[in-house]
């Protein structure tokens, strides 16, 4: 399976690091592919080293204006002319997306995948690995826009939430 994983390009403490290392583990084990953003920083170079190390097979898909940033050891490397060509990507090329804790750029990430899904322009599986309850103030906004029809469809359609590495990989298979 192709899995597409957005997550945080900074270093993180280990609350976050080892379930992602987890994550990352048994994603290679599986023998899936990552496909990611392509960098060999923080969150994002660890999640690469690990599916590596594991026997997983990488693609990244970077964008032009930071591929000198890019992961050393893709087994397959992708460059975008911008940031919306690399999400359109990022998404193409996965059978599945995963979730990790990440900031600004992840968040912007996820809610494309959503607003596309709510469109029913794909029905691809939404993980989100919810290390640390780390997304709970998404998870209630998102809830209260389920309850209270801002959404077209059931939100349990859109995206679910793991609270561990395996059980991201037990909804995957369900
Ligand atoms: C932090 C630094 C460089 C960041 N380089 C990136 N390379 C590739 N992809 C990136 C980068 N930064 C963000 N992304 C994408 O957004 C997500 C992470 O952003 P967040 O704001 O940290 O959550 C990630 O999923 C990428 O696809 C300087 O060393």
């Amino acid at each position: 399976m192709n899995i597409t994983v957005f997550c945080s390009a900074y270093s993180l403490d280990d609350r976050y690091t080892a379930p992602a290392a987890e994550f990352a583990r048994l994603l290679g084990e599986g023998g899936h592919t990552l496909v990611w953003g392509g960098s060999n920083a923080g969150l994002m170079g660890l999640l690469a080293d690990g599916v590596k190390a594991a026997g997983g097979r990488l693609v990244g898909v970077q964008v032009e204006l930071l591929k000198h940033k890019g992961y050393d050891g893709a087994d397959e490397f992708v460059v975008t002319r911008d940031l919306a060509e690399r999400k359109a990507q990022l998404l193409m090329r996965a059978d599945a997306v995963v979730v990790l804790v990440g900031g600004l750029g992840t968040l912007d990430e996820v809610t494309e995948v959503l607003e596309l899904k709510k469109h029913a322009l794909h029905e691809k599986p939404v993980v989100v690995l919810d290390t640390e309850g780390f997304y709970a103030g998404l998870r209630t906004q998102l809830e209260r826009m389920d309850a209270e029809g801002f959404l077209p469809r059931p939100l349990g359609e859109l995206i679910t939430f793991a609270d561990t590495p395996a059980e991201v990989f037990e909804q995957l298979k369900a």
